[in-house]
């Protein structure tokens, strides 16, 4: 026999309790780990990469359900993230403006309990960080359907910032109108030039008459709605709910597996978490035969590199570096054996920061 829905929901109230008393004692715990780490060091280190990485994947190893692993990991991010925000109420710095996927992503990572600020382009992200003004930035490194975004990776070659994470975004566009767009007189279809192009093949074939106008973000194209007549944008949900668009037509993005990859930005190394990547920036003398001489040592040893990009050095025409991304933390043995025989070898090393793999 089923239980009536009063007895059902008297038990649900009796469960909140407990939970609220948890989280409540919890919340306790993690203010006396703040009052330790403001004992044990003069400048303390409040938020911990590494350990809300083992946090979040132990939840999702641990998960029986029927609440679904990823949903169990998104709770506890927020639980994890109103804890932190009593230890030290947290900025950080995003690639605005408000409502772009930047912001999302930075939300996805640090848990809606801190504030984020958004900033202009993604040289502001480093300087504010660089400065003391933010206590990370989050920037796009690169999309599965557009490629790098060379901005992001040019800014680390001029600067002393430390990744310490990573957030993988899908990416849905959306094509849209605002209050007063004539629907049957649309001249104009704003959004980012990345956006633009990741929506290249549904414009050819549903709007190949009208102009794409490349504008600084997919927020600024919704924005632009709000007092034209003749123009539509593609943006995202998160645009879309600010400023209060109708979807035309959802999801129009080419690739249905669109993926941008963003990276977390700040002034501290983080330690192993046991399941982590590293990214290096490394530069040689040019010469046959480089790439290859910079690639062996970690086929030598067995590490799986998961990016490689060249970028122009900016020192000599037709000079490189390379952004390499491999598994492994710089203080693992192997690693610091391959890192030891580039050096050796005469080439430049600049370790951009080791990192947990992203979780959620
Ligand atoms: O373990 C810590 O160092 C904490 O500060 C606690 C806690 C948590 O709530 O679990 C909060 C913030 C840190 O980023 C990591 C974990």
């Amino acid at each position: 026999m089923t239980e009536s829905l009063d007895k059902l929901r008297d038990q649900i109230d009796a469960l909140d309790q407990q939970l609220q008393d948890l989280l409540n004692h919890r919340a306790e715990l993690a203010h006396q780990v703040a009052e330790v780490k403001r004992r044990e060091d003069a400048e303390p280190v409040f938020y911990r990469p590494e350990r809300e990485a083992q946090v979040l994947s132990r939840i999702k190893e641990r998960n029986k359900g029927p609440i679904d692993a990823e949903s169990m990991a998104r709770l506890f991010r927020e639980v994890m993230s109103v804890c932190l925000a009593l230890e030290q109420p947290m900025r950080v710095a995003f690639l605005g403006p408000e409502g772009t996927f930047t912001q999302q992503a930075a939300i996805k990572h640090f848990g809606h309990a801190v504030e984020s600020v958004p900033l202009g382009a993604i040289d502001e992200v480093f300087r504010e960080v660089e400065a003391g003004a933010v206590h990370f930035g989050v920037v796009p490194v690169e999309n599965s359907t557009e490629g790098m975004v060379n901005h992001t990776l040019d800014s680390f070659m001029n600067s002393d910032l430390k990744i310490c994470g990573e957030v993988e975004l899908r990416i849905h566009h959306h094509l849209l109108a605002g209050p007063h767009t004539r629907r049957d007189k649309v001249t104009r279809i704003y959004s980012h030039q990345q956006t633009l192009a990741q929506c290249r093949q549904w414009l050819d074939a549903h709007m190949p008459a009208v102009e794409r106008v490349a504008v600084s973000s997919n927020a600024e194209a919704a924005r632009r709605l709000k007092d034209e007549w003749n123009a539509m944008a593609i943006a995202g949900d998160m645009a879309r709910e600010l400023y209060d668009l109708e979807p035309v037509q959802r999801n129009i993005e080419d690739r249905p597996d669109n993926t941008t990859r963003f990276l977390i930005i700040g002034r501290q190394d983080t330690p192993p978490s046991g399941r982590d990547k590293t990214s290096l920036l490394i530069s040689g003398k040019n010469r046959p035969g480089l790439l290859s001489d910079l690639l062996r040592p970690f086929r030598d040893k067995g590490i799986n590199l998961t990016r490689l990009e060249s970028r122009p050095s900016r020192i000599a025409n037709w000079s490189y570096v390379f952004f390499v991304d491999c598994e492994g933390h710089k203080a693992d043995a192997t690693l610091t054996e391959v890192l030891e025989t580039l050096e050796a070898d005469g080439n430049t090393i600049k370790v951009l920061g080791s990192y947990p793999k992203a979780v959620l």
